[in-house]
């Protein structure tokens, strides 16, 4: 793993270039050669074909849990490694894989004797599409909207994003089929991929606020029994919905087509873990490095 390539996204919520050239002088500190750049999306992830040319063995992913569903989506079934260091504002799977810890503390463990694990994350994928954090669907989607155009600080899109995504929160809930245990109609429902079927955990909140606390915290685990929430377990299950519908595919805006079948998947072993106790998701899908 000497030959790195580096991907990373100046749009992710904590990558800044002092913090880019930080990494690249770890790296070379650490005796590694990097021997490629991409800065997401500007330009293209490279394909394996393009690191195995480079004789790149090791991919360095400095972004968030968006761009690095793009890298692995692109990148599974390649031979070599991917090493995952938080520069997003969630970080989700770069706190699955190695615990709350700085991007520096990771290139430290990479040295570590024996050296981090390679593993298979499961994923959730509908319509070709993955997520390896987690998948949000229902109405409560449209406040992604809302999202992007404060990112881009775009007040007037902010707004009409707001009002839009409020008339459809409170409007007619997502409901599914094959989920006996989920019966009713949904402003949320979110799906985390696990070792053999995925979690669902369905919000029937109509504030939109605790809607929101719930979404995100939900993905991050640390809330059990809230009010107007249903969990369940599922291997596949399929969307009742006539219309296309807008779902978060690991927080980025993706169209699932009528009817879609969510069902659960699994990359190559492709991943570095450092943490010595990895949440579950992680754990149960480890494999030998
Ligand atoms: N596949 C993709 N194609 C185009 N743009 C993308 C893609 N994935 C992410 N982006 C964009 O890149 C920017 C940064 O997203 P990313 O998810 O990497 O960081 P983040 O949202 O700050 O972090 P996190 O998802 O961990 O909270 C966003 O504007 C996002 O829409």
């Amino acid at each position: 793993m000497r030959r790195c390539w580096l991907v990373t996204n100046a749009g992710s919520g904590s990558t800044a270039a002092d913090g880019i050239a930080q990494i690249e002088t770890r790296l070379a500190a650490q005796g590694r050669t990097l021997v490629g750049r991409t800065g997401f999306p500007d330009q293209a992830i490279p394909s394996p074909m393009d690191l195995n040319t480079a004789g790149a063995t090791l991919v360095v992913l400095l972004a968030g849990d968006g761009t690095v569903n793009a890298v692995l989506t692109a990148l599974d079934g390649w031979a070599g490694s991917v090493l995952i260091l938080p520069g997003g504002t969630m970080n989700l799977l770069a706190k699955q894989l190695h615990g709350d810890v700085s991007a520096e503390t990771i290139l430290e463990r990479l040295e570590q004797r024996p050296p981090p694990r390679r593993i298979a994350l499961p994923y959730v994928t509908g319509d070709g599409h993955r997520a390896y954090a987690g998948l949000i669907l229902g109405p409560a989607t449209r406040w992604v909207h809302a999202r992007e155009a404060a990112r881009a600080g775009r007040p007037r899109q902010l707004l009409r994003a707001i009002g839009q995504a409020w008339r459809r929160t409170f409007g007619r809930g997502l409901r599914l089929q094959d989920m006996p245990e989920l019966p009713r109609a949904y402003q949320a429902v979110f799906v985390q991929p696990g070792e053999a079927v995925m979690a669902l955990t369905a919000v029937d909140a109509r504030h939109w606020r605790r809607m929101m606390e719930l979404g995100w915290a939900a993905m991050r685990g640390n809330w059990a029994e809230a009010k107007g929430v249903t969990r369940a377990t599922a291997s596949s299950f399929r969307l009742a919905s006539r219309k296309a519908g807008l779902a978060l595919f690991d927080g980025e805006p993706r169209m699932l087509g009528t009817r879609c079948t969510i069902t659960t998947g699994r990359t190559c072993a492709l991943v570095l873990a450092t943490d010595q106790a990895p949440s579950s998701v992680v754990r149960s899908s480890s494999e030998g490095s």
